[in-house]
This record gives C-alpha cells, structure tokens and sequence, in this order.
C-alpha cells in the first residue's frame, strides 16, 4: 500500500514540483482514499485519483487598474475549476499577495470533497488574485474588483461557475464584481454567492461557515455525551469564519478567549461577549482596523505581538485564519493543556505535523473540509434560492445548515470509525468526499 501511495505522489510531484500546499492537500487525500480504491474493484483500473488531481481547466490572467494615484497597477487573476462531475464548479475567490496557483490548487481540490460532503450538486473551484486588500481605498477595491470580473466573466456563469467568498472578499467585494458582471452579460442570475439578502442573497450565509463549524464540533462533542457548555474557546483569525464561530461558540454556553490577525492575537480571560465580538466587527468589517485595538476599549484583555494563540489554555480549538497555522509543537502545547477537540474552520490550518499530534492523543479532530463544509453549503442553499426565485427565512436557511452539519457528520463517522470505536474524522471525510465524486466520473466515462 505505501509503495502504491509513494508512486502515486511521485507522480503527482513530477507534475507539480513548486507547489507545496497543493502537495500537501494530495498527500492527506492519497494516504486515506488509495488504501479505499484498492479494496474496491469498481475504481480499478480507472485512473480516477489521478484524474482528480488535474485541474479540468486553470485560468490565469492579467487585472490592470489605476490606484488612486493616478498609477497603472498590474496583479494576477486565477480560476481553478477543478471538478465538475456532480456539479456547476463552486467555491470562493481569495484576494491576498501570498495568492499563487499552488494555493489556489490545494484550495480548489479540497473544494471537490467538501462540496460532495455537503450532500448538494456542486463541483469544486477556487480563484482570486495576490491584489492586497489591505490600506486600499473603497474606490481602489471597487475598480480592482471591476477590472477583475471583466475577464472572470468569459468563464463563469450560474450554470458553470459560481464564486463566492474567502480571505479579503466578504459582501462589499461580492457586490461589485457582480454589479460588473451583471453590466458586462445584461443578466440578472446567480452567478455569485455571498449576496446582499435584498439582491438575491441567502440570509444565513454570513454567519454559515462559523456557525457550521461550531455545530459540526457540536456534533463530535456529542459523541462523547459532551456539549459546548462551559468550555473555554481558543479562536484563531477575526475574520468572516472567526467572527461568527465566536458568535455560536458563545451561544452555545463556551467562552471565547481569544481571536487573532496576522500581527498578533488578543487573549479576554473574561470570555469575548456578544457586546465584545459587535467591537470586533466594528473594528475589522467596518474600520478594517487591527485585533490590537481590542485592547484600547478592554484593557482587561492583552495583545501578544507577533504570536498565534495555541499556547492559550482551552477545551476546544477553532482555526479560523489561514492554511497551516498550527504546527507540530502547537499541537502538541494544545493537547497538553488541556484541549479536547479541534474543529478547523479554515481551510488546512493544522500542518501534517499537527495532525499527527491530535490523531497521537486520540482527541478530536475535524478537518477543514469537513467542519467548515457549512459556508459553501448555504452557498448551495443561496443558489437554489435564486433558481426558485425565493428566500427562505433565517430560521429556515440555519435549520437546513444545522441538518447538513449533521449529516457530513455521519458520513464521516460511516467512513471513518475504527475498530477500537473512535472516529478518524479525516479518512471519514476523505472518504465520503470521493465515492460520490468518483461514482460521477465513472458513469460519465472518460471525459
Ligand atoms: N468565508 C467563508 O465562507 C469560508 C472561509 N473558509 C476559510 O476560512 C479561513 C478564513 O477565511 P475568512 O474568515 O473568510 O477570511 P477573512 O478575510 O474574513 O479573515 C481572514 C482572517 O485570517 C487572518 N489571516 C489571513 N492570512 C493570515 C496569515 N497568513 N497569517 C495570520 N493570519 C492570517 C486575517 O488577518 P489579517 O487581516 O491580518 O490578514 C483575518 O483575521 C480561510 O482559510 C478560508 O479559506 C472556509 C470555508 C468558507
Ligand atoms: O461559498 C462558496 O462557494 C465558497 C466557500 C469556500 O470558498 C470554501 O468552502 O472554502
């Protein structure tokens, strides 16, 4: 088996050399699903892995805009449309200079799983551009966004490819590229996800991937006759994901204690409250100012420069910033002190090292594509909207949100539980993310 998955990635390497999170991702994939084809004739022979790991179509191309200087700016645009066996691809746009396409790949092929996991029809993709957000304008992220989509438009559409959100494109950015694009092809459709709630937006969907997050960790807590009740939260991010993880956290009886950016993180001893995280919205979505200015209004609170939060005491851990966040000796200081269940809210945050660690201590683990699956699934809700022509209610949208939880819940515990009785919630994920992707392409042939 190790040599099967050791000649699989060889190949993969060769074709892919320079890009290490795309690799990664491969990696975790391969050691899980290989060991699954080869005890399952109907995948052999066909190549299906490999042909999951070859993008159907990349696109990159150039976004020129003028700054409010008056000078000529150049960046890089990219959509990854990576799978589309049982679905429209579908996934966010990231705006941010570390953006490249190894990136961009590993965020795209995760994508593929997390959407079959959902239980709705959407294939994967990703896309953005390394456009740095930060310091720029209104008008400056109005123009980028513009002259973005006058050439995304050429390769998308609500029947083809569906955007949405990710790091550094919330509702501000999905409301100008869609305005481009709705100018550019004279039709009002669903191109987009992420929409404001009065032009054909989901309600919910802010809050879905946080909150998704939150219950999936609900869900393994329960496994355990346990609940959030009580327990002390580290929150890694103050971002989308982070802010409404806090939220449902918090509501459901845990204290936050911390939240972070990439200079530093905040820690509250006293627990980020309702009244606290408005604060934090406050200064990220509406000043788009630093965590350290938390401090400024709570001086009970302190910023640590520079530093992530795992050294934090806590019972569960939500990252929710960026991929591998979390090393080996983070980990390894979280289930030390306590930690009990790590539920990723972003996409790759726990390095391969980190894993490792948690999978050691037997405590509970999700991977992103699983806990944070609840973002793109109201996205999938948004888009079902839009067909019918309907909203639904918030209470509607987050019952529906909650019951998918659940269910990529089970479908992990299906393909995951071991025979001492624990679940291996990635080999579950993993799993259950490629039978009905690879079931697709084997009944659509070799296309
Ligand atoms: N939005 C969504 O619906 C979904 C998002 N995700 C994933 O969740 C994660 C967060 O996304 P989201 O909240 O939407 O993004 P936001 O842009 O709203 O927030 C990102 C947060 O992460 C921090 N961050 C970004 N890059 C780094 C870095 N290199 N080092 C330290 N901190 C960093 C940012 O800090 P700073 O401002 O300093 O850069 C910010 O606090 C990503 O991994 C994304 O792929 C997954 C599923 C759906
Ligand atoms: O809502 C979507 O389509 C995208 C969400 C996303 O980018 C993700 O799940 O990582």
């Amino acid at each position: 088996m190790e040599l099967k998955i050791k000649e699989f990635m060889e190949l993969v390497k060769s074709r892919n050399n320079h890009e290490p999170e795309f690799l990664q991702a491969v990696q975790e994939v391969a050691e899980t699903v290989i060991p699954y084809i080869v005890n399952h004739d109907i995948y052999h022979g066909k190549n299906i892995l490999l042909r999951m790991v070859e993008p159907e179509r990349q696109i990159s191309f150039r976004v020129s805009w003028v700054d409010d200087k008056g000078e000529i700016q150049v960046n890089r645009g990219y959509r990854i449309q990576m799978n589309s066996a049982i679905g429209p691809y579908k996934g966010g746009l990231r705006f941010h200079p570390s953006v490249n396409a190894s990136i961009l790949k590993f965020l795209a092929f995760e994508q593929v799983f997390k959407n079959s996991l959902t239980t709705l029809p959407m294939g994967g993709g990703k896309g953005g551009s390394d456009f740095d957000p930060k310091g720029k304008s209104d008008n400056e992220i109005m123009r980028f966004c513009h002259a973005f989509m006058s050439e995304l438009c050429k390769h998308i559409g609500h029947n083809t490819d569906v955007p949405a959100g990710d790091i550094g494109v919330g509702g501000r950015e999905i409301g100008y590229m869609f305005g481009m694009y709705k100018k550019l092809k004279n039709s009002f459709t669903g191109v987009l996800t992420g929409k404001g709630a009065t032009w054909g937006g989901s309600l919910i969907r802010p809050e879905a991937t946080g909150y998704g997050d939150v219950y999936f960790a609900q869900n393994m807590l329960a496994t355990k006759g346990d609940s959030f009740e009580g327990k002390t939260v580290v929150v890694s991010g103050s971002g989308n994901v982070a802010q409404y993880a806090t939220e449902k956290a918090t509501q459901l009886g845990g204290k936050v204690v911390t939240l972070s950016d990439s200079s530093g993180y905040i820690y509250d001893a006293e627990g980020i409250n309702a009244e606290k995280l408005a604060h934090v919205m406050e200064i990220k979505n509406v000043r788009r100012g630093r965590i350290n200015e938390y401090v400024e209004k709570y001086p009970n609170a302190k910023f640590v420069a520079g530093e992530r939060p795992w050294s934090v005491n806590c019972d569960v851990a939500l990252p929710c910033a960026t991929q591998n966040e979390l090393n080996g000796d983070e980990a390894k200081l979280l289930v030390k002190n306590g930690c009990i269940c790590v539920a990723e809210g972003a996409n790759m945050p726990s390095t391969p090292e980190a894993i490792h660690e948690f999978q050691k201590a037997n405590i509970l683990f999700a991977p992103g594509k699983a806990s944070n699956a609840g973002g793109v699934a109201t996205s999938g809700l948004e888009m079902s909207q839009n067909s019918l022509r309907l909203s639904w209610t918030r209470e509607e949208v987050d019952e529906k949100l909650k019951q998918i939880m659940k269910d990529i819940h089970a479908s992990c515990v299906q393909y995951g539980t071991k025979e001492d009785g624990s679940v291996d919630y990635i080999t579950g994920a993993n799993i259950a993310g490629f039978v009905k992707v690879a079931d697709a392409m084997l009944a659509q042939g070799v296309v």
